[in-house]
């Protein structure tokens, strides 16, 4: 059985079609890359599995339930977390305050001293172990990436949707955030990952989906879906080829 299940999902805003009858499945402890040009539909498919944003048709299926149309919080309890492209920190509490609120919203809430051991765990996880009374607006971008992760795994999520977590990192960054993400895999978390840096998705991926204009143009093992012309023409560019 498929963990997500996609079905002619489509996205309009008056006149414009985002997301246009995008079909997929997602099986349990798969990583895939979920690609595309700019504008081509892809947070907003992301916005629509975690229920910031309402479908124009189709459904969403988690396991063996319907979650299109749940609100996001309910999504959420039943295993769905997401980083934002823009990090969403507050920015006035402590990185470890930040993840309590996580934590505080979860199905299971936790605070106050019983969270305590919790936050210092995720924040190891993520590579911020110790800087739980650090200023959050004092950390640096990866690290305030790290703090966003942390708070996505807050919820103990089964399917985590990154939404270009890998942009802007410099190359030794870069290759902590897959190291770091690859470990997230080991612990059996799926993982869609919408990214534009394709060293990432080779590194990470074993399959990719590619959209364009909204539609879906390609799914398939990450090697043969760089090497498919349409995706070539459509996003990579002739000098990939
Ligand atoms: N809330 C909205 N209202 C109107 N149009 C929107 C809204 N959100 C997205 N769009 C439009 O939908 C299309 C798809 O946008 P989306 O952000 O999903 O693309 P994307 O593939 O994630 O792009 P990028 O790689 O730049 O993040 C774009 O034309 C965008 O302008």
């Amino acid at each position: 059985m498929s963990l997500l299940r996609l079905n002619n999902v489509t996205k309009r805003f008056g006149g414009l079609t985002a997301v246009n009858g995008l079909s997929f499945d997602l099986a349990e402890g798969e990583i895939v890359g979920l690609l595309g040009p700019n504008g081509s539909g892809k947070t907003t498919a992301l916005n629509m599995i975690s229920g910031y944003l309402p479908l124009s048709d189709g459904s969403i299926g988690l396991v063996d339930e319907t979650i299109s149309g749940l609100p996001p919080e309910h999504i959420a309890h039943r295993g769905v977390a997401r980083t934002f492209q823009l990090v969403r920190a507050l920015p006035s509490l402590s990185v470890g305050e930040n993840v309590l609120a996580a934590l505080a919203f979860r199905k299971a809430p936790l605070w106050g001293a019983g969270a305590k051991a919790e936050i210092d765990t995720l924040l190891a996880d993520v590579g911020l172990g110790g800087r739980a009374d650090q200023p959050a607006d004092s950390l640096t971008y990866i690290d305030l990436k790290r703090m966003e992760l942390a708070r996505a795994l807050a919820s103990d999520p089964r399917l985590l949707l990154l939404d270009e977590w890998l942009a802007g990192l410099n190359p030794t960054e870069l290759q902590a955030g897959i190291e770091l993400i690859s470990a997230l895999r080991q612990r059996g978390i799926t993982i869609l990952l919408v990214e534009h840096v394709m060293d990432a998705v080779r590194a990470l991926c074993t399959r990719c989906i590619v959209m364009n204009t909204g539609s879906k143009i390609a799914d398939g093992p990450t090697a043969e879906v760089l090497a498919d012309a349409e995706v070539i023409r459509a996003y990579l560019g002739a000098d990939h080829a």
